[in-house]
């Protein structure tokens, strides 16, 4: 299969549509992230579909002091890629192609879910990240379109946006891809040096921490619930023994203060270790949220939450999270 590379508007609008056409945005310098992407959209659009990557580093989204300039520009290998991955066309314009007039007047706005983290550090982000996602929706007319989970906020709001101005697309989830050794692939990646690397595996670490620290705590929460009153409980205790009873009686006792606020210590401690390492690890946000909005969870919550975080090494910013479902087992008792 070859695959076409477009780079006006005009040449996408001729493109004869096959079938259901899958798209998948980027900011282009692909990896294997993207490849997943793609490869993705492949399946679902199926061998009658077609499927359209698009490249554009979106100036919009980019704050005063952010990469917007030095942000990698790989284009013929970037469509190498694309092409093994399973592309039909890659749609590249230029700024000009894309924002005719200049900077657009009218603009998506992101809400308030878009001032919370992502959004409190890079202001205007989410609402350049939006209008550039409405705008490409137009342009390329999917009828499926595929985000990767490691920029969960982003995806949210995608989601968010399609609901509340009726898109007619359906958006698709696609799980973080990662390095063998746990980090995150991302295109700012390139710009770690080997020490700079080392120190920012501390984010997927972290995140590994938080979710052990649930898995064991949901663990003891599924055997509280296996015992339902205080009375029957003790009984049961008795029946397997003395020193199991005592370990399985601490352990549900220690579960009961736990919940989000171990989950983001366990992570934390692994963030607070990193602050020391050289070069040092500089920590933007640690939080664990309620994806609907991105605001912090509390105690009782239960359902699918986000752990994600994002810090600085050296001059590059990277982010991550881990979905982790809270309470799956139900309430214990
Ligand atoms: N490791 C990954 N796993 C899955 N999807 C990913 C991964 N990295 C990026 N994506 C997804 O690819 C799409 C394009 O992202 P983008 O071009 O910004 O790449 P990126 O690697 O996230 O770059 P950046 O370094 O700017 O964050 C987005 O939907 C993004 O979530
Ligand atoms: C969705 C996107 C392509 C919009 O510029 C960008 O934010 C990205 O690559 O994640
Ligand atoms: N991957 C999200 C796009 C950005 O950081 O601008």
């Amino acid at each position: 299969m070859t695959t076409v590379l477009l780079s006006t508007a005009g040449e996408l609008h001729a493109r004869v549509r096959h079938g259901r056409r899958a798209v998948v945005m980027t900011m282009g310098a692909l990896h294997e992230g993207h490849a997943t992407l793609i490869r993705s959209a492949r399946q679902i659009a199926g061998p009658d579909g077609e499927v359209v990557v698009t490249v554009f580093v979106n100036p919009l989204q980019f704050g005063a002091g952010e990469d917007l300039d030095r942000y990698p520009r790989t284009l013929e290998a970037d469509l190498k890629l694309a092409e093994q991955a399973g592309a039909d066309a890659v749609f590249a314009p230029s700024a000009a192609e894309v924002y005719p007039g200049g900077e657009p007047q009218v603009r998506i706005s992101a809400g308030p879910m878009g001032e919370r983290l992502e959004g409190a550090s890079r202001p205007g982000h989410f609402d350049g990240m939006l209008t550039v996602v409405a705008k490409l929706l137009h342009l390329t007319r999917p009828d499926v379109a595929l985000f990767g989970q490691k920029d969960a906020q982003q995806l949210a709001l995608i989601r968010r946006m399609v609901r509340d101005v009726n898109f007619s697309v359906e958006i698709v989830a696609v799980p973080t891809v990662r390095e063998e050794d746990g980090l995150a692939l991302s295109s700012r990646n390139r710009y770690l040096s080997p020490d700079e690397r080392r120190t920012a595996l501390a984010l997927s670490r972290a995140l590994f921490a938080g979710r052990d620290r649930h898995a064991a705590q949901e663990a003891l929460r599924a055997r509280a619930r296996e015992v339902p009153s205080t009375q029957a409980r003790a009984e049961a205790l008795s029946a397997i023994g003395e020193s199991r009873a005592a370990a399985d009686a601490h352990a549900v006792a220690t579960v009961a203060p736990g919940g989000p606020a171990t989950v983001r210590a366990a992570a934390g401690q692994v963030l607070d270790e990193a602050a020391h390492l050289d070069p040092p690890l500089q920590l933007d946000y640690l939080a664990l949220v309620d994806p609907a909005d991105f605001t912090e969870i509390g105690a009782d919550f239960t359902g699918e939450a986000v752990l994600a975080v994002a810090a600085r090494v050296g001059t590059t910013r990277l982010i991550d999270n881990l979905p982790l479902t809270f309470g799956s087992l139900g309430a214990a008792s």
